[in-house]
């Protein structure tokens, strides 16, 4: 029996066939210990759906191992569905059944009830309590994801798995979610979550960083910030359009992309002479109200970095 809470080893997964194949995992391997609240952190495509299907039983792999709670997914699928708790990207609630109609019908499902486990979703529940009487299909967004929440909770999983659970739901209810899960991982469950956006990121205590099948980056949040090569500046003038197209033919540009309402740039080489060479060329080239300036970057700098330049 393996000791980590999920272990992934060389997990490759491929759709289609040979005249059409997509790689949606590339030899793919990491833990996540007890406890731990985990991140995968990649954009639409990045394969982490895919991964979670393969965790959580629902596919098999291709090639590699992976256990859940010690139990490998291909000869202990029963148990490791038991034991675990998944809420799918799309919901997974009967849209004709009601609040409390969905949750009774996730813990028969389980052989167990509301009253035996309500203590573990009763903050959670709390909230839509309200509305228990409401169809699922008439739930605002947020609402709907306390609620599957709930449903994969109801059973106590030892692992619980969440597939961009807070996707098209507003900003307040994302961060109410975050602290949700902060709340359920002092109850000692391993929580691994999948988000497309970079701030949640930073809550999580490790990440890894995904993209198309590829593992990029795989640490805590700060010390993936950390591992940032360079030093990284922001800039902008009155036409930031103009001024990237101009930056990208700068010679000793490594990356430059727009990041809110400035852009974001990093040199091939740090040397002090950069900023005043860049300035007086921008300058040439009829830049106005040009500001650059050195900055700290963040997990979404480092991981286009990484995109950019993969180790
Ligand atoms: N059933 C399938 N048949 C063919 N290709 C698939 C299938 N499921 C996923 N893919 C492809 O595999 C790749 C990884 O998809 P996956 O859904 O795992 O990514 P994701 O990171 O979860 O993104 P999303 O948020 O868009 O679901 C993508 O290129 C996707 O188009």
């Amino acid at each position: 029996m393996s000791t980590g809470a999920v272990t992934i080893t060389h997990i490759t997964k491929t759709y289609g066939d040979a005249k059409e194949c997509i790689t949606a995992l590339d030899d793919v391997s990491f833990g996540v210990e007890p406890g731990e609240l985990f991140g995968l952190i990649g954009a639409d495509g990045a394969g982490k759906t895919t991964l979670f299907h393969i965790l959580t039983t629902l596919l098999l792999a291709d090639k590699g191992t992976a256990t859940v709670d010690g139990y490998d997914v291909v000869t202990d699928y029963q148990a490791i569905r038991n034991t675990v708790g998944y809420m799918p990207g799309r919901f997974s609630l009967y849209q004709d059944l009601t609040v409390e109609e969905n949750l009774t019908f996730f813990a028969t499902l389980f052989g167990t009830t509301v009253k035996q486990n309500y203590d573990l979703i009763k903050d959670i529940y709390e909230q839509i309590e309200p509305f228990k009487t409401r169809r699922a299909g008439k739930l605002s967004g947020g609402m709907k994801q306390k609620l599957a929440l709930c449903c994969a909770l109801i059973h106590k999983p030892t692992v619980l798995f969440l597939d961009e659970p807070t996707t098209g739901v507003d900003v307040v209810s994302r961060r109410e979610f975050w602290e949700m899960l902060k709340r359920l991982k002092q109850q000692g469950i391993t929580i691994l979550v999948s988000t497309p956006y970079m701030d949640e990121a930073t809550l999580c205590e490790r990440i890894a960083l995904i993209q198309t099948g590829k593992l990029l980056s795989i640490d805590t949040p700060q010390a993936i910030i950390d591992a940032y090569p360079g030093q990284l500046f922001a800039l902008k003038a009155d036409s930031i359009p103009r001024l990237l197209a101009d930056v990208r033919q700068f010679d000793s540009v490594r990356n430059a992309y727009a990041f809110g309402e400035y852009l974001h740039l990093v040199f091939k080489q740090d040397i002090p002479q950069n900023v005043d060479l860049l300035r007086a060329y921008l300058h040439q080239k009829g830049h106005t109200n040009l500001e650059i300036k050195p900055v700290t970057p963040t997990i979404e700098d480092r991981f286009i970095d990484l995109m950019a330049n993969p180790t």
